[in-house]
């Protein structure tokens, strides 16, 4: 469902249903603490001695369990933005809560932990061990994230049905499509139940079917692991899946 549909539909059911006494899970969406917020932020770059505006003033929010999508051109500065909500560089101006955490004022090391604990990326080139299988690469993120090992057969079996990939588990990536190599990726991904999953381009190697499936993939791991996404694109064709879409145009959000 849309954004602005559930939005309406929950404006609805607070006017005309009075004598509900839970409210349904369209309200309760709408009316959630958002995981995330970014409040005017702006970044600035030294580039040949000059400061370069990358970001000059974003205002955003992240529901729980949304996909989002940032679509701009390139160097619009939608990486620089995704880097940013993932803690991995920090604002020059602004702020970003993530969880009611102050990202903009935390050392690196505090966000490194919040990262490691609650965020799961996924990248355009899908950044899996060539040598290991899919199940030893969902594995490998389990023992990183230092999940006790008596989890992790069942969880990495568990995300790896998810993907659809149940019966490729012992392939490595080379004997695996790019299609398949991403969904590989997703699940390693969403292994450690992170509530936030950040994607930068993460169908831009694929054709429109593969791209097609991700985004139904997508779709399935924000029901059943409750988890928000937020992707960058340049795909209008994918567009039409997102619950929000933010417009970016040399920094700034149209
Ligand atoms: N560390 C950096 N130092 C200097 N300039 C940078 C740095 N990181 C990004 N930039 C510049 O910021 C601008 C925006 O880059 P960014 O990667 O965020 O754009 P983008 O919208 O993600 O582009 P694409 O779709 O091509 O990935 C570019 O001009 C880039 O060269």
């Amino acid at each position: 469902m849309g954004w602005r549909k559930s939005k309406q539909i929950a404006a609805e059911a607070a006017r005309n249903d009075v004598h509900k006494e839970e409210p349904g899970p369209a309200v309760a969406d709408v009316q959630a603490k958002p995981l995330l917020v970014v409040e005017g932020v702006e970044r600035t770059f030294q580039a040949g001695g000059q400061p370069l505006h990358v970001l000059k003033g974003i205002d955003m929010e992240l529901k729980p369990r949304r996909l989002v999508m940032l679509r701009g051109r390139s160097g619009s500065g939608k990486t620089t933005l995704l880097n940013m909500i993932g803690g991995l560089d920090q604002p020059s101006k602004g702020h970003i809560f993530f969880n009611d955490l102050p990202f903009h004022a935390m050392s690196d090391d505090q966000r490194t932990k919040v990262r490691r604990k609650d965020m799961g990326f996924i990248f355009q080139a899908f950044a899996l061990m060539p040598l290991l299988s899919a199940y030893e690469n969902v594995e490998l993120s389990l023992r990183m994230a230092g999940v006790p090992g008596a989890e992790w057969k069942p969880r990495v079996e568990h995300c790896l049905e998810l993907v659809g990939l149940a019966k490729r588990m012992h392939h490595r990536p080379f004997e695996l499509s790019g299609g398949e190599q991403q969904r590989v990726a997703i699940a390693k991904a969403i292994a450690h139940r992170p509530s936030l999953l950040l994607a930068d381009e993460p169908t831009a190697e694929l054709d429109s079917q593969m791209a097609a499936q991700i985004m139904s993939v997508f779709q399935t791991i924000i029901r059943t692991e409750q988890v928000t996404i937020c992707m960058t694109t340049h795909d209008p064709t994918i567009l039409e899946v997102a619950d929000h879409v933010y417009e970016m145009v040399d920094g700034k959000f149209i």
